[in-house]
């Protein structure tokens, strides 16, 4: 190691507290671990309080005997939690704007020849690649001001010939720039849409959707070839195969500069499309539907106006803070909640007995979606008499399907959760039972979970999907003990500060790196 003697002596501080949580976890003394490693109890206690220097293969020896990986390697830039649970939350806490609006309204702003401005931009990693992506096409943005209002300002001409497919490879939201390229530019190449780890995801609906348009994409190895047939426009409504998020706005992309009327139906209403609308009407185009099933887009040729948007707050997010306070049996008030896009969820929760209170309705800054604070009561849940499943808006939100297992886990009796959209979803909900909870994978979309459970402390890997690591996150607040959460760096891609947040609630959180 060419480190600076301060530097090591931290990192063997780091580690040595690691061995002792992992030893904690397995519920061995320093002796027992002693006697495993064939060393002696004092050095044990050396090594926890980082005062032995030790060699690769001695920590070798501990991660076998602890059967934890103490130190990860080759991970440069691993975040981890270190959750005492057990803490009650209390205070307030604010939604922040939802991660799905704003890439969507990234790639929207392409469709605009003039500035975008867009309002309190949640700050989280799914953002930063796709302004990646915008960058490297020639797009310049800038962060304006510590509420995270984001000038975005495009060049006369994009330059497509060296998109940053590293940054493109690692969101799916990479998928919503063909509605809008397809507009100026004949030719050009994407490279694969990345995203969570949820099992296979189709493009195909994109593509049938972008077909009327002219768009023909080949898929070769690691990119989408498309081309485009200029001048060829829908002559007939479009008719999405599914009711997806952002195959619709990647319609909707299409239409906003397609001369003409077009009309979109089983297009999904839910929270980001709506978002889009209410962006794509302050640049002029003409949208009736909003909200419904069937959009009427008139286009518009050419966009060139200076405009200033106000993203919506995320429902999901509301959904994983209002989780927070029922799992750890807290009064927290959650404000600003996106109230129509979370009135199922709350509807099914009050059957299972979560008592809540509700303010009077406000207007988001887009001067469009409701909000109301949301005050969680302490209360005794059971489990809800139907089996629990997602349905495209307005049903319950299929983001917010992971936070209902937890919630079940807590409540008294048997729960079924119905993930029927992805194919590898509910699996990553079974990392719960290293947390004591009891969640039996009935087949690859349904998990049968009993409660209530006695949650205790452990170390756990992150799944690579955000939803089911926020949720292990959140079960460690309530667990005994101590916990770890590795590998935390996929709850960035869609939460600002999330650890940071939570603790201002009384949660006790200490993020850590590799070493
Ligand atoms: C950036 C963004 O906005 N991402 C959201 C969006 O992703 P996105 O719109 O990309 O979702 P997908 O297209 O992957 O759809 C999700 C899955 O649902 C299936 N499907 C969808 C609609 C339908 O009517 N029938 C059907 O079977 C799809 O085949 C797919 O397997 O929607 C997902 C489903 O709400 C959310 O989890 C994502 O957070
Ligand atoms: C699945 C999700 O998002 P994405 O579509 O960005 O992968 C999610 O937000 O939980």
């Amino acid at each position: 190691m060419s480190d600076s003697p301060g530097r090591t002596e931290d990192h063997l501080r780091r580690i040595g507290t690691l061995i002792r949580d992992a030893r904690k976890h397995r519920g061995l003394t320093q002796a027992q671990l002693a006697d495993s490693l064939g060393t002696s109890q004092s050095a044990v206690n050396r090594i926890e309080k980082g005062q032995q220097n030790l060699s690769v293969e001695m920590l070798t020896r501990v991660s076998d005997a602890l059967d934890s990986q103490i130190v990860s390697l080759g991970t440069p830039g691993a975040m981890h939690l270190r959750v005492h649970g057990g803490a009650k939350l209390s205070g307030a806490i604010d939604v922040k704007t939802s991660k799905n609006a704003g890439v969507a309204l990234l790639c929207a702003s392409l469709l605009n020849r003039g500035r975008t401005v867009l309002r309190r931009v949640a700050r989280i990693e799914e953002v930063n690649r796709i302004l990646e992506v915008l960058e490297s096409m020639g797009v310049r943005y800038r962060w304006l001001n510590a509420d995270n209002d984001l000038e975005i300002v495009p060049p006369a001409e994009l330059d497509l010939s060296r998109v940053n497919a590293d940054a493109a490879r690692r969101t799916r939201s990479i998928i919503m720039f063909l509605g809008p390229l397809l507009h100026d530019h004949p030719q050009f190449a994407l490279p694969y849409a990345g995203g969570c780890d949820l099992g296979t995801r189709t493009v195909e609906p994109h593509m049938i959707a972008l077909r009327p348009f002219g768009l023909a994409v080949k898929a070769t190895t690691g990119e989408y070839q498309a081309s485009v047939d200029e001048g060829v426009r829908p002559t007939r409504p479009i008719v999405l195969t599914e009711r997806g998020d952002t195959v619709t706005e990647n319609a909707i992309m299409a239409a906003a500069r397609s001369e003409g009327v077009t009309i979109i139906r089983n297009a999904s209403s839910n929270y980001m499309v709506q978002d889009l609308c209410f962006y794509l009407q302050k640049l002029g185009v003409n949208i009736d539907g909003v909200g419904t099933t069937t959009l009427k887009i008139e286009g518009v040729r050419h966009i060139d106006r200076d405009v200033d948007y106000s993203p919506a707050e995320d429902p999901i997010e509301a959904m994983s803070l209002i989780t927070a306070a029922i799992v750890t049996d807290s009064e927290i008030t959650v404000r600003r909640v996106p109230i129509e896009f979370l009135e199922i969820e709350l509807a099914v929760l009050q059957e299972m007995g979560l008592q809540y209170r509700i303010s009077e309705e406000y207007l988001a800054a887009n001067g469009n979606t409701r909000l109301a604070d949301v005050t969680v009561l302490p209360s005794v849940l059971h489990a809800p008499i139907d089996k629990i499943h997602p349905m495209p808006f307005p049903g319950l939100n299929l983001d917010n399907l992971p936070f209902f297992a937890l919630i079940a886990a807590c409540a008294q009796g048997a729960t079924l959760v119905h993930d029927w959209v992805y194919e590898k979803r509910a699996i990553y909900l079974t990392e719960l039972d290293k947390l004591g909870a009891r969640v039996t994978l009935m087949d690859p979309h349904r998990v049968l979970i009993e409660g209530p459970t006695h949650w205790s402390g452990a170390e756990v890997i992150c799944p690579p999907a955000l939803r089911p690591a926020v949720v292990i996150l959140l079960a460690m607040l309530t667990a005994k003990g101590t916990s770890v959460l590795r590998n935390v760096n996929v709850i960035h891609r869609g939460y600002e500060q999330l650890a940071e947040r939570l603790s201002e609630l009384g949660a006790q959180i200490e993020t850590f790196g590799d070493v």
